[in-house]
């Protein structure tokens, strides 16, 4: 079935024509489509390709029955609802680097044009006005830019104002005085850098903790005469409390290439003489467009491909090398998870994976997402993948436990995880062999070797003579062929497990009769 994706904004050819050139792959532009077209026609497609104005509601997301994965042409995906994508299991990918440097640059030019009026010395004389008094600007050479958030495009808005000669000062949670010397910046508490700036310019996301950032409070800790550029995202300045300061004389300049409501237009704010401002041109490059349009384009390539995305939002990143040597792990927990909700007989309440022996060096939570969608799968279908799965089973009340020792435990790798329920507990063990892959190597305390495919039964009983070729007989009545058999048993005459591979599914009726015979405590009929 060809793969349907659906550009609701304007991107690169760049990008797209990669699609286009993709066997099996519909692209269809439709940048006119407004919320309700949307809503009814988002179920037709498999992904969606995004910039900043739509917004990838959780009424968007909802009714996207096909929806698989959402592409973010740019950095904020403040526009999609991502705890919605993610409880839907749909992956959104951004494109992170391509845009840092023109929206640096933008800044740049909005600082500039700012400390000097050129956009309002243009206005008046495009109006035939030649005043050369009223425009007198600022050097901002000696001046102190204060930067909220050492991001990317913080980061290279700082280079570029140390080389205009300004001093800077920065605040980021993760930023680290030793980092800010390398950089040649001053680190600053927030209220240092709202204390001690001439410019102000804030490059976070927007977030919960960083709506409102510069508010009525942050505004009258600010030198009076300070100059706020915003480049990164509307929301982070509280729109009246810049009004109020600006109209109070307390900041003499604002540079705006972002409003809380987009597109703006006959904002209050824009009356004011002391505001220049760009229709959230930050990332309007050539450069920027290509750059994004292709970064996003090739991650979804990569999705339909089967390969690893480099720019997951909702997903932890993984790298190729790690996902080259990981991978092999995956289909084994995935397969984990599968083998053990057939073994227990009510609802999971906890899941304990552990890990032993090598494997232990690498990331591991993306494996036990692997598992926990096993697991999950059986009773929640295709719906369940390794983006929602963690959320699925937080909202079921599962609790899931993860433990790791580098120390082998009788193989070089070993994955258990371990299912309780309200009255039992069941394990599994598995690991990969050297040159002979997966392999299940225990179920609860009896050692097995099994290789996780195929039709599986499992049947517990006690070791008596006779139960086995009993078991073969009734199996043959109904013509199900035994490729291979493992038994295994606690002692003489005690608990016993006998784990057959057959070589088709075995239905419940036979599975009836099974449990029927003597000496037989449980059977399962487990398909991989
Ligand atoms: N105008 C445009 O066209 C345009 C273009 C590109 C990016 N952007 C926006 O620019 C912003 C920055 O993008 P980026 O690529 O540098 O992102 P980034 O993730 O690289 O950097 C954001 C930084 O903000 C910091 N941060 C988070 N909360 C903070 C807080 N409370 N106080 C101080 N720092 C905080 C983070 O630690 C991080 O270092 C984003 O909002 C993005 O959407 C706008
Ligand atoms: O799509 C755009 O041009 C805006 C992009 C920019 O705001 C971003 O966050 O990457």
């Amino acid at each position: 079935m060809a793969f349907r994706i659906l550009i609701t904004e304007s991107i690169s050819n760049e990008g797209i024509q990669r699609l286009q050139e993709t066997p099996n792959v519909i692209v269809e532009l439709r940048s006119n489509l407004d919320f309700k077209d949307l809503t009814a026609i988002i179920h037709q497609f498999d992904a969606l390709i995004v910039r900043s104005q739509t917004q990838v509601t959780r009424e968007i997301i909802e009714p996207a029955t096909n929806l698989k994965i959402i592409g973010r042409a740019g950095v904020g995906v403040d526009n999609i609802d991502l705890d919605a994508a993610t409880e839907n299991g749909i992956l959104v990918v951004n494109a992170p680097n391509g845009n840092t440097n023109s929206a640096a640059e933008h800044t740049m030019a909005m600082l500039m044009a700012l400390s000097r009026n050129i956009p309002q010395a243009y206005h008046a004389l495009k109006q035939n006005k030649w005043d050369r008094k009223q425009y007198i600007g600022v050097e901002l050479k000696d001046k102190t830019l204060g930067i909220i958030g050492l991001g990317r495009i913080g980061a290279e808005v700082a280079y570029r104002a140390r080389g205009q000669r300004m001093n800077v000062i920065a605040y980021d949670p993760f930023l680290t005085k030793e980092k800010a010397s390398k950089m040649g910046i001053e680190y600053g508490s927030i209220q240092a850098v709202l204390q001690s700036a001439d410019f102000i310019t804030v490059h976070t996301p927007l977030l919960k903790e960083t709506k409102h950032l510069l508010n009525r409070d942050a505004f009258e800790r600010m030198k009076p005469g300070v100059q706020i550029i915003n480049c990164a995202r509307g929301g982070i300045i509280d729109e009246d409390a810049l009004y109020e300061a600006i109209i109070s004389k307390k900041v003499v300049g604002a540079a705006l290439d972002v409003l809380e409501e987009e597109p703006f237009l006959q904002h209050k704010l824009l009356e004011l003489p002391e505001v220049i401002a760009t229709p959230h041109l930050g990332a309007s490059t050539i450069e920027a467009q290509e750059n994004v349009a292709v970064d996003v384009c090739q991650d979804i390539l990569r999705y339909i491909h089967g390969g690893v995305v480099r720019n997951p939002v909702n997903l932890p990143s993984l790298d190729k090398e790690f996902y080259r040597k990981i991978e092999p792990y995956f289909h084994l927990g995935e397969k984990l998870g599968e083998f053990l909700i057939y073994l227990a007989d009510e609802s999971p309440e906890e899941i304990t994976i552990s890990y032993a022996g090598d494997i232990t060096s690498y990331e591991l939570s993306p494996l036990s997402r692997k598992i926990i969608k096993g697991i999950l799968k059986r009773h929640l279908g295709t719906h369940v993948n390794e983006i929602n799965a963690l959320y699925l089973a937080n909202r079921k009340d599962i609790q899931i436990h993860e433990s790791k020792t580098s120390t082998k435990k009788g193989f070089s790798n070993l994955i258990t995880v371990e299912l309780k329920t309200k009255s039992t507990k069941r394990n599994v063990s598995g690991t990969l062999l050297n040159g002979l892959g997966a392999r299940i190597v225990k179920i609860d305390h009896f050692s097995v070797d099994v290789t996780p495919k195929g039709h599986i039964i499992v049947i517990h009983h006690t070791d008596q003579p006779g139960v086995i070729g009993k078991m073969g007989s009734l199996l043959a009545n109904h013509d199900i062929n035994i490729a291979t058999m493992q038994v295994d048993r606690s002692d003489i005459g005690g608990d016993a497990i006998m784990m057959l591979k057959v070589d088709k599914h075995v239905e419940e009726v036979v599975l009836n009769k099974l449990m029927m015979l003597e000496d037989i405590h449980y059977v399962r009929a487990i398909d991989l």
